[in-house]
């Protein structure tokens, strides 16, 4: 496979039209771990899709039209086979530049409105080197050109169907690349929404765009703005030409369309049991005779889309300048670097949309506070007033570990629940170069902290006070730092679980990646009493690192005799009880390295996990 190379000019191709041309691509995929476990998804496809059309892939459900948009856009690397741009071979990297790509599932920040989702995108994408007037200019004209004025304040969660796909695209055209791909555009909308999508796919192209789209089964009206019709057939080119010239071309081979009959429709009826026929026609996307039409028939050809649509609702690209006339594009294109705007920045960027998104949805940072509140005034009136008397130093052990789990467990099941669900946004916004996965992730953990911070300081200082413990500042600042490391342990445990899995298996599996860690807890196995085989793991249970400093804060640092109001109180010494429980020799400073480094590990793992996850599909 050779599509990587350095061969493309980088100079000339700043202004030029970006025609993609592919011929022989394979892709197999492996699906078992057998060595017969391969599958063959596309079989030595060719084809091409000029600047100035709207090409339409279109075939049967599991024909590969995904797979092959991804292979297009540089989302997955074919078999085999050779990807050019103008002639060229593509260079993969300068390709990424010049192109986006909106997957099926893409998805928008919903607490963000339109303007300021434009607003941060214009940030991240257009950097430092535009300047500030600039990048309002052209979030203006992509809100007029989109027809989205009346909703320019709504939240992307009140949008409807079509209005969210025209705030991705227009995310993707705040860098105006001169490619665009995009995977099912029209699935979910309705009819004249998905015209009105089509249309503005449309104009983009006739501006000199190369727009390359998946559509499972287009209607007749959507058909008639499409230029380039590429037919697959069980991983094969059926047809590739004008969609006007898809009936003479059935009939030339001998398969005649019925009158009043969509013929995509027709198409997909018959290419199942027509395949070998339809794909030696078609030379697998090689034949030129039907190609070479495709420039007639589309040559200053403009849609017109005759709808009635509310004022500010219009689609006009008339603000929006071609990509060949845009100055942004041109500075952008010349860039060096693979990301417009430098980590630092990113990650500055990032948090405040973060942290603006944290504020939106104050509903759920409010619920979470409350929980925590509600809960700690259940557990203080559970366990009242149990650190004042010897006698009840047992349960106020058991206090302590009650709260390790319940802040284990809430701040663990948060970013379970919620991280997956900025997965789709993440994987198209990274790779369509808006910013790096360490920039994400570092303000990802950023914007959790504060919340987790409030709501675990909160539970400590209402338990503390309610359960009678030592009126001492430094215990305090010691039982109240150890739980917020545990509470920050948890999320990062939680964000590993949220980047492995979807929520769905994140909830179901989660629990077995936390749970190991309360059996070497300390509290249900001490470990002189572990076999010495397991004892290790008591050094990697942050909840073991949690305990010990929960006791410290409560029993340690020299601790004088508590009062008893029994005739007799075991643990009258609270060395005593640090004796009995293998914890007289633990310090402070040990816990905290110790809670800090595993923290530090599971952040390194889960960024490589997330780092693996963005790129596939999974
Ligand atoms: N990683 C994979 N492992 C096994 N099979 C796969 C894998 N990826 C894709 N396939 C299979 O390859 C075929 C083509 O998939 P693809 O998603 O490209 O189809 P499609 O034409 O886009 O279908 P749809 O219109 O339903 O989205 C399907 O049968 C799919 O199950």
């Amino acid at each position: 496979m050779v599509h990587d190379s350095q061969s493309e000019t980088t100079s000339s191709s700043l202004v030029e039209d970006v025609n993609i041309s592919f011929r022989d691509i394979v892709y197999n995929v492996r699906h078992s771990l057998f060595p017969t476990g391969r599958k063959t998804i596309l079989k030595g496809v060719s084809g091409q899709f000029n600047a100035g059309e709207l090409s339409v892939i279109i075939g049967q459900s599991g024909a590969g039209k995904s797979t092959l948009m991804d292979i297009l856009a540089g989302y997955s690397k074919p078999t085999a086979g050779a990807l050019s741009v103008n002639g060229m071979l593509r260079n993969e990297k300068k390709f990424r530049r010049r192109s986006c790509y909106i997957l099926q599932d893409d998805q928008v920040q919903e607490m963000l409105t339109i303007e300021e989702s434009l607003h941060f995108a214009a940030e991240l994408k257009l950097g430092h080197h535009i300047n500030t007037q600039q990048k309002l200019k052209r979030v203006e004209e992509i809100i007029t050109s989109l027809g989205v004025s009346r909703v320019r304040d709504t939240r992307a969660a009140f949008l409807s169907g079509g209005q969210k796909k025209r705030l991705a695209i227009g995310l993707e055209l705040v860098s105006d690349p001169p490619v665009m791909f995009l995977d099912e555009p029209t699935s979910g909308l309705d009819s004249s929404i998905a015209k009105q999508l089509m249309y503005l796919l449309h104009l983009l192209a006739r501006q000199g765009r190369t727009v390359v789209i998946t559509i499972h089964q287009p209607s007749a009206a959507l058909l008639e703005m499409v230029d380039r019709l590429y037919a697959i057939v069980n991983g094969q080119c059926g047809y590739m030409g004008p969609v006007q010239l898809l009936v003479p071309y059935l009939k030339d081979i001998g398969l005649v369309c019925p009158p009043y009959h969509n013929p995509v429709d027709y198409f997909i009826e018959i290419c199942g049991d027509n395949e070998v026929h339809l794909v030696n026609s078609s030379e697998n996307g090689k034949k030129e005779k039907w190609i070479n039409s495709i420039r007639d028939e589309t040559e200053d050809k403009l849609f017109f889309l005759d709808f009635k649509m509310a004022k500010g609702d219009e689609i006009c690209l008339t603000t929006l300048p071609p990509p060949k006339e845009d100055p942004t594009n041109k500075i952008l294109l010349a860039l060096k670097s693979t990301y417009p705007t430098p980590s630092w920045n990113q990650f500055a960027i990032l948090t405040r949309r973060e942290l603006l998104t944290v504020w939106r949805d104050l509903s759920f940072t409010l619920m979470t506070l409350l929980i925590h509140c509600g809960m700690a005034l259940f557990v203080g009136t559970m366990f009242f007033k149990v650190g004042e008397d010897a006698m009840y130093v047992r349960d106020n052990y058991n206090f302590m570990y009650f709260s390790l789990m319940f802040l284990m467990f809430t701040s663990f099941s948060g970013v379970t629940v919620r991280f997956p669900e900025q997965i789709p946004i993440v994987r198209r916004e990274h790779f369509n170069r808006w910013y790096n996965t360490g920039a994400y992730y570092a303000s990802t953990l950023v914007s959790i902290l504060p919340t987790q911070t409030v709501c675990t300081f909160s539970f400590c200082a209402i338990t503390y006070l309610m359960t009678g413990q030592a009126q001492d500042i430094l215990r305090f600042m010691i039982f109240s730092s150890t739980l917020v490391l545990v509470s920050y342990v948890s999320t990062c445990i939680g964000i590993l679980n949220g980047s492995l899995f979807n929520v769905k298996n994140g909830v179901v599996f989660g629990p077995f990646f936390i749970m190991p860690f309360t059996i070497f807890s300390g509290f249900f196995l001490r470990f002189s009493d572990a076999p010495v085989f397991v004892r290790w793991l008591f050094h990697i249970s942050f909840l073991k690192h949690g305990l010990v400093g929960l006791v410290i804060s409560v029993f340690g640092l020299n601790r004088p005799k508590l009062i008893c109001s029994a005739i007799y109180c075991h643990y009258s010494k609270p060395n005593q009880f640090l004796k009995d429980n293998g914890m007289h020799n633990e310090r402070f400073s040990v816990v905290v390295s110790s809670l800090t480094g595993i923290a530090g590990v599971v952040i390194l793992l889960s960024f490589v996990v997330l780092k693996i996850r963005l790129k596939c599909k999974w």
